[in-house]
């Protein structure tokens, strides 16, 4: 029996999926792309196949392989020249925004030496399990899968790591249960040190974006000469100046203690796009500690990670076509 004939006795809906269909001796082997599915749903699936064809004449056995890593997986790395600088909080603020706008996004906190998603997605207690020999990610109330250095390892116990095992933990974290996640936005530490050259060696981003303060504009063209990811050719896609102006918690009144205009004629003349500016504000804070990212509402601070995470959505736009 060819193909065909086997993906005749199964529904439409069914054969759409399949891969590929054949006999090997008279046992029916079918691929199908499980892309999407739920494990009910492939269950389901699986079901039916092996009720179709398991009733043909001259089959004995049917065995159904449901290929589920079919999507195309982008890895966007989130960096900067030094800690603090609100790196995890854009990380976070752009995953929800991104799930907002209907995009799979998950979220991989690296920072071995200060995970901080657990607390700014509201997941602190909350432990992977492991399916498969693969850790599956948590969910929270935000919606976005998560996986954190901080479920593996206790900071403390982290500082005495070396290379290999920075690198180990992160590949646990990337190559986890991610299901059907499009896009996975990776936290990474400041700097450049052993977990960013795994990144680069064992899981290539394809796009990487950079986080600073205004006033670390000399750091930051500095960094970005000797960039990591200018070297190992990962695209960056831009800079999102964050803490850039005070907003005053009495007025709302915007002030610039660090000036206003250089980050973004900066990123121009180093040419990278400008992918934003979040405001130092009170609020985002406040945010950060009880794990309610400003992005899942729709307050001003919201509307500016929101109005980065567009400019990152063209762009994956761009990058898909
Ligand atoms: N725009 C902002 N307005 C006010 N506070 C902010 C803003 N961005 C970040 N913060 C606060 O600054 C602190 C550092 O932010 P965050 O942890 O996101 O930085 P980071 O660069 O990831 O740091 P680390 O190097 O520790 O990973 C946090 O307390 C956070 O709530």
């Amino acid at each position: 029996m060819e193909k065909q004939d086997l993906l005749a006795h199964l529904p439409e809906a069914i054969s759409a999926r399949v891969g590929s269909a054949n006999m090997v001796g008279d046992r029916a082997v079918v691929v199908v792309d499980a892309t999407g599915l739920s494990a009910g749903e492939r269950e389901a699936v699986e079901r039916e196949i092996v009720g179709a064809l398991g009733s043909l004449d001259g089959v004995s056995d049917v065995r159904v392989a449901m290929m589920a890593d079919r999507v195309r997986r982008r890895i966007i790395a989130v960096g900067s020249g030094k800690g603090g600088v609100g790196k995890s909080t854009l990380t976070t603020n752009l995953a929800v925004a991104l799930h907002r706008m209907g995009i799979k996004v998950g979220v991989v906190d690296a920072d071995i030496y200060g995970p901080s998603q657990p607390k700014l997605l509201k997941l602190e207690g909350m432990k992977p399990e492991a399916a498969d020999d693969k850790l599956v990610p948590v969910t929270g109330e935000h919606g976005v899968p998560t996986l954190s250095m901080g479920f593996l390892v206790k900071p403390a116990q982290a500082l005495a790591w070396r290379g290999p095992m920075a690198g180990n933990a992160l590949s646990q974290l990337i190559d986890a249960q991610w299901g059907d996640v499009e896009v996975l936005l990776v936290d990474l530490p400041p700097g450049t040190g052993d977990v960013q050259l795994s990144m680069l060696q064992k899981h290539k981003p394809d796009g990487a974006i950079l986080v600073s303060t205004p006033q670390d504009l000399a750091l930051i063209d500095a960094a970005r000469a000797g960039q990591l990811f200018d070297t190992g050719k990962v695209p960056v896609i831009g800079l999102v100046e964050n803490m850039a102006g005070y907003q005053c918690p009495h007025c709302g009144e915007v002030s610039d203690p660090f000036g206003k205009g250089g980050f973004e004629a900066m990123a121009e003349k180093v040419d990278i796009p400008f992918l934003g500016r979040i405001p130092l504000a009170l609020p985002i804070r406040e945010a950060g500690d009880s794990g309610n990212p400003p992005a899942a509402g729709d307050t001003a601070e919201g509307e500016a990670f929101a109005a980065v995470a567009r400019k990152v959505a063209d762009w994956l736009e761009r990058e898909q076509a």
